[in-house]
């Protein structure tokens, strides 16, 4: 079992993850991602799926054509943890890779 991250902890995690932040009215972090088409867009749900079932912590996304939106929780636990975090952070390596910053 993971703990929740404190409010402190989240701000300082959020710091160093480009494009994310937390979401208003819910327990989670969130980023919408812009590729250049609907290829680099499925490319990245199909690399960050890859990961998140490596790691067993999955996301809640939408895709419509070149735009991806990721929101990440915690379910088990009903907040943000340092899973989260970290599926976050390899997203955004992914993205980086198909060039989005
Ligand atoms: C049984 C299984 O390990 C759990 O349901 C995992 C699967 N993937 C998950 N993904 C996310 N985002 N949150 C969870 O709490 C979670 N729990």
């Amino acid at each position: 079992m993971v703990e929740r991250l404190s409010a402190e902890a989240k701000k300082a995690a959020l710091w160093e993850l480009a494009g994310w932040s937390e979401m208003s009215g819910r327990e989670a972090i969130a980023r919408t991602f812009v590729f250049k088409d609907f290829n680099e867009a499925f490319g990245f749900m199909a690399r960050a799926a890859l990961v998140a079932e490596k790691s067993d912590h999955h996301p809640e996304w939408k895709n419509v054509y070149k735009t991806v939106e990721v929101v990440l929780s915690t379910h088990d636990v009903g907040g943000v943890t340092k899973r989260d975090i970290d599926l976050a952070k390899a997203m955004n390596a992914i993205a980086r890779q198909l060039g989005v910053n």
